[in-house]
């Protein structure tokens, strides 16, 4: 499983090149921040990742990726649906039978510090729980690929920390997460840095 960038860059139509030259191997084991001033083109870049956009320049290629899912910095949830079953969910559509799914969220969300919140009401949450429930639930769906769009974007510094944090324990060897950020607490939580101020 990986996603190898050759020589990668991007220009939306007549506008400017936004990156270029940029040569990268993802690999599963690893959580990757992509950083960058804002505009540099860190979205664009996760959406030519992710097999969206098709970059201007360059090759991707991409081994054993059956799976992709996507964070985005404002967490979308089910109101009146517990945390849980936030997470219970893809464990259930993957054919668990519901103690086990339950079993597996509870572990899940003990990783992502949710142990507490785990029977409360979405709507209930605050904003950086909410936002460490899309992450375990994105995990509980086992995806190959995890894109995670400035995680903190929305968030006080405290409760961003909580949610970097997370995400320093996040690397798993059957997954590749990458990460977009401009918080420099959850780049230095990643694994490896992609920094596309070297790539302009
Ligand atoms: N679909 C599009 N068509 C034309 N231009 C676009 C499109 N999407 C993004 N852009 C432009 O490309 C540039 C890079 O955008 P992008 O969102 O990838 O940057 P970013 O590094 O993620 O920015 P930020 O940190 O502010 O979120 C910006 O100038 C943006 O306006």
């Amino acid at each position: 499983m990986r996603v190898d960038l050759g020589h990668v860059g991007h220009r939306y139509a007549d506008g400017p090149l936004l990156f270029h030259d940029l040569t990268a191997s993802l690999m599963p084991g690893h959580v990757y921040a992509l950083t960058g001033p804002s505009g540099a083109g860190k979205s664009t870049l996760l959406g030519i990742i992710a097999g969206w956009t098709t970059p201007a320049e360059g090759r991707v290629a991409r081994q054993g990726i059956d799976s992709m899912r996507w964070i985005f910095q404002n967490p979308h949830g089910v109101a009146q649906r517990t945390a849980i079953d936030h997470v219970s969910l893809p464990l259930l559509a993957r054919g668990l039978p519901r103690r086990e799914a339950e079993e597996q969220a509870r572990t899940l969300m003990d990783r992502f510090n949710l142990t507490r919140v785990a029977d409360r009401r979405f709507a209930e949450l605050s904003g950086g729980e909410a936002q460490r429930l899309m992450l375990a639930r994105a995990f509980a769906a086992q995806p190959s690929l995890m894109l995670v769009d400035e995680p903190t974007a929305q968030l006080d510094m405290h409760t961003a920390a909580t949610v970097s944090e997370s995400l320093s324990r996040i690397a798993r060897n059957d997954t590749i997460v990458v990460v977009s950020t401009h918080d420099p607490n959850t780049r230095d939580a990643c694994t490896d840095i992609i920094d596309l101020k070297n790539y302009q």
